[in-house]
């Protein structure tokens, strides 16, 4: 099997027994990202030098004795993620020019345990979206099909790993900016519980929701980066200081006996048909590996949305003030004063979803607004947390679609951002409640990718890992790969 068909976890083995070299397989992993990544746009900057000295670096460590499982490793980064010296735009033109002076831990973490960064991925800017289309470096395509998008706002993540350029990447997801590019490409994405991958040096959109995970092409590999992921970090106040599991050791578990919970609203209108019977085939699979299945309840699920699109641009329009053209970021031309130097490099710097996001979130903060709007999205906020809690006395874990309809064509949701929005309809729950949820490939619809999520109670992303590894043992869906890649 050539490099690049193999997942991080034949890596690792294939590093172990010396059948290639860090070094070997990086460079060849540079040479398709140059070759095939031209057709979809997943990287803003590959670093070429910086991979070559990392996996230098790898094959001495090795050389020396060590043994870590992602030693060489070849990964990518989400570019949210400070990297230090490099630049990290969070594909916005405010931060075209911004070289992050310090590296965010979970860059540092997956650094210290040798993996080999390829460059930065490209997303939708500031990671509002889910079609990777408001980038300012332009939209990424998906391997599937390059007519359509590869969902978002982890695009590039999710684009970059389905065309085998890299085995693995990080994301970031906000409403399901993991999972469903996750869904609409044909990997394996997990969103950790709130405060289990800390955000520090990760660009804030909105800080109540954002969290860190990785995007792979099996449960395994997942596994294996958000092991080197996760971690209490003194310097994220809201990252929890709690060990963090073994999530490899949990993978083999038997599924007997376990408790799978289908609600109803899931399955309700909105849901592409072929999408629910794929879903469907997917519990009937782990019914004979033991599981037994019960119909639930989540009531709140027609609340998500409109929720949602208050909190997040409410946070988002506090945590993107900063972006004034004066501390960091772009800065309009002769400006003849401050505020028309706020106001221009502010109207050129960011692209049109960012400020709808900022106006509609300082509509809803402002005096006047905010017990109508904030106040009662926060309340219902409570009651979708409420609904999990209650669903997880009787089941173990939820499952249900990814998302209501495959890979929708490029430009066709962007004159409408309600439609886009309503993509998020299944996944903005687990942020809102901050469970953590995996989704992983469950078939093909038309030739396109389905996804299928899957929820558990907050720490329980080592239950996810098993249920989702326990099914790709008996299935290949998560094997298959878009041709010309
Ligand atoms: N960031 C995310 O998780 C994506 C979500 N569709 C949003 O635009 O907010």
């Amino acid at each position: 099997m050539s490099m690049h068909n193999l997942t991080l976890s034949d890596i690792a083995r294939a590093l172990a027994e010396k059948t290639f070299s860090a070094e070997e397989l990086t460079r060849s992993l540079l040479g398709r990202i140059q070759q095939l990544d031209p057709q979809l746009n997943s990287f803003i900057t590959v670093t070429e030098a910086q991979a070559l000295a990392q996996a230098k670096a790898a094959d001495a460590r090795r050389a020396a004795g060590e043994t870590g499982a992602l030693l060489g490793a070849p990964i990518a980064h989400k570019d949210l993620f400070c990297t230090q010296g490099v630049r990290t735009s969070c594909a916005s033109k405010m931060l075209d020019n911004f070289i992050a002076p310090y590296n965010a831990t979970v860059v540092e973490k997956l650094a210290a345990v040798g993996c080999v960064s390829l460059g930065k991925l490209n997303m939708d800017e500031f990671a509002m979206g889910s079609a990777n289309e408001s980038s300012h470096y332009g939209p990424v395509k998906n391997p599937w099909d390059l007519t359509r998008v590869p969902g978002g706002s982890s695009g590039g993540s999710a684009a970059a790993i389905a065309a085998r350029l890299i085995p693995a990447a990080t994301g970031s997801d906000t409403g399901g900016s993991i999972r469903q590019p996750a869904a609409l490409t044909n990997l394996t994405g997990l969103k950790p519980t709130y405060g289990r991958v800390s955000r520090w040096g990760m660009i804030a959109y909105a800080s109540s929701l954002d969290q860190g995970g990785p995007l792979a092409r099996t449960a395994e590999d997942c596994a294996l980066l958000l092991g080197s992921m996760a971690g209490f970090d003194p310097k994220d106040s809201t990252s929890v200081d709690q060990p963090v599991d073994d999530y490899l050791a949990s993978l083999n578990q038997p599924l007997s006996g376990l408790r799978v919970g289908l609600p109803k609203e899931y399955f309700g209108a909105g849901l592409d048909s072929r999408i629910g019977a794929a879903i469907l085939a997917v519990v009937e699979e782990l019914k004979k590996l033991g599981a037994t299945v019960k119909d639930i309840s989540l009531p709140n699920l027609q609340h998500a949305i409109p929720a949602y699109y208050v909190i997040a641009p409410a946070e988002a329009s506090s945590n993107l003030s900063r972006f004034d053209g004066v501390r960091y970021g772009h800065r309009c031309d002769s400006p003849v004063n401050l505020e028309d130097l706020y106001k221009r490099s502010r109207a050129e710097g960011f692209g049109a979803e960012v400020k709808r996001r900022i106006m509609v979130g300082t509509y809803a903060l402002s005096a006047g607004y905010y017990d109508a709007y904030y106040i009662k999205a926060q309340k219902i906020r409570r009651l979708i947390k409420n609904d999990f809690v209650s669903a997880f006395n009787e089941v173990d874990v939820i499952l249900g679609p990814t998302t209501p309809n495959p890979a929708w064509k490029l430009g066709e949701k962007s004159s409408d951002p309600v439609a886009a929005y309503l993509e998020d309809i299944y996944t903005i729950t687990a942020n809102l409640a901050g469970i953590p949820g995996l989704s992983m490939p469950a078939g093909f619809v038309d030739g396109l990718p389905v996804g299928v999520q899957l929820l558990a109670p907050y720490f329980q992303e080592g239950r996810l890992l098993n249920v989702a590894h326990q099914y790709q043992q008996v299935t290949d869906w998560h094997t298959q790969a878009p041709s010309g890649f």
